[in-house]
């Protein structure tokens, strides 16, 4: 029997899960038998020391890394990924710190990049043409839904947005289409004060609508203000998983770091 195939204790449903994944580049270990759970309708942050596996970890339950070795299991069926198209057609959705915007394209293109509306008969089928009316009324659509109106023109080209307004396009667009599972790496790290706060509020937005997200951030007080559970990674694999409300940041970098053990008091349920 797997591991997974033992009950879970009672409590939230595990949506997104990973028992002993490893991935090895060379002599280089980057996740060591590491665990993961992601709960329904959940905010879970991961933290870690640089070099830690976060991101290994990460581009392993979605798609993008083989991991070596390990179970990953989504809505508790084991699952696969040979490519992170697989996992975006299960409802797995990842926004990169490079977020892979095409900048001279519009917002509404973009946010259709590599799911394209073809127009309706044999325009769509044979000649490829795209409901281009329909996108802009869709992509306008997903925008207004989660707050994001300070993006008047559909039309404009990424380029011209703030930073801040690209990341909030690039998290809109993994919202719009992810079903089960949003995944952010750093979401925050390139944006000033006030444009992180609009992508923090887009996020509690989006949980709201009871898509759970997997926030990777180095970023303390990002992490402790908006997240449900924090993972802490170390070593290439899950140390513990502590309770923002009862941890406290200083805690969490001693843990990150190795300086202190985990203690009863500090773990999430
Ligand atoms: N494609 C690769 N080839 C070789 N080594 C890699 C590769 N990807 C990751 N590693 C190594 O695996 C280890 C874990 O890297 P990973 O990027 O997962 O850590 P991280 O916790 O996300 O770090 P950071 O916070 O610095 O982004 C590091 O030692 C890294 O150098």
């Amino acid at each position: 029997m797997s591991a997974l195939a033992k009950p879970a204790a009672a409590g939230p449903q595990t949506v997104l899960a990973a028992r002993g994944l490893v991935k090895r580049y060379g002599k280089v270990v980057a996740i060591d038998n590491a665990d993961f759970d992601l709960r329904a309708g959940e905010i879970l942050a991961v933290i870690g020391d640089n070099g830690a596996g976060k991101s290994t970890m990460i581009k392993a339950v979605s798609g993008a890394v083989r991991p070596d070795a390990g179970e990953i299991r989504l809505d508790n069926q084991p699952i696969v990924f040979p490519n992170p198209q697989a996992a975006r057609d299960a409802g797995i959705e990842t926004v990169y710190q490079q977020l892979a915007l095409s900048p001279a394209l519009s917002i509404a293109d973009n946010m259709f990049l590599g799911r394209e509306i073809r127009r309706a008969g044999p325009a769509g089928q044979y000649l490829r043409m795209l409901d281009k009316p329909r996108m802009r009324k869709v992509a306008r659509e997903k925008l207004n839904d989660l707050g994001l109106m300070t993006i008047q023109n559909i039309d404009q080209p990424v380029e011209t947005l703030s930073g801040g307004q690209r990341q909030g396009v690039a998290v809109a667009r993994a919202a719009a289409f992810g079903s089960k599972v949003l995944i952010l790496d750093e979401p925050t790290a390139a944006l000033g004060v006030k444009e992180s706060r609009k992508v923090l509020d887009l996020i509690l937005e989006v949980r709201s609508r009871g898509l759970p997200i997997v926030l990777i951030s180095h970023n303390m007080p990002h992490v402790f203000e908006i997240a449900d559970r924090i993972h802490i990674h170390r070593l290439g694999r899950r140390l513990c998983v502590i309770d923002p409300k009862s941890a406290s940041m200083s805690d969490a970098v001693a843990l990150m770091t190795g300086a202190k053990a985990p203690e009863t008091s500090m773990l999430a349920a």
